[in-house]
């Protein structure tokens, strides 16, 4: 699969995006090592802080079904630059994923920018910063 499919792979799983308070619906494509992909979109809720991100749908579903080696992930919503994930999305997928892992952020205009997890959270906190 490549970068392009994973982004069209994300665009479907846009479409199921349950954003009826921002209007803006976000889907994610996450690859697996093995092939696979999960699907994310962005859940929201009347209790606002309760919305999830697109990223982290599809994240959560991997691991909650056992998958946890990754090698791309991609991002689309309609926005005028390709999407840039928020900051929580940026903290969990720097602890799930690799750090020269793609990410493949796109907007519905077909642009797309690739950056590596560690692009998006340089000097992130880790597990290896907890003193156990
Ligand atoms: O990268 C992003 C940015 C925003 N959102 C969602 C969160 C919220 O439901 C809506 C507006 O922020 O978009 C995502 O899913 N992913
Ligand atoms: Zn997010």
């Amino acid at each position: 699969m490549d970068h392009q499919q994973l982004v069209e792979q994300a665009k479907l799983a846009r479409e199921r995006a349950y954003a009826p308070y921002s209007k803006f619906p976000v889907g994610a494509a996450l690859l697996t090592r093995e092939g696979k992909v999960y699907l994310g979109c962005n859940i929201e809720n009347a209790a606002y802080s309760m919305c999830n991100c697109a990223e982290r749908t599809a994240l959560f579903k991997a691991l909650s079904e056992g998958d946890r080696k990754f090698t791309a992930l991609a991002v689309i919503a309609d926005t005028d630059r390709p999407v840039p994930p928020c900051g929580a999305c940026r903290q969990v997928i720097s602890e799930l994923c690799p750090n020269e892992m793609k990410v493949v952020l796109s907007n519905l205009k077909g642009e797309i920018k690739i950056v590596t997890v560690e692009d998006l959270l340089p000097g992130a906190f880790s597990p290896e910063d907890l003193n156990e």
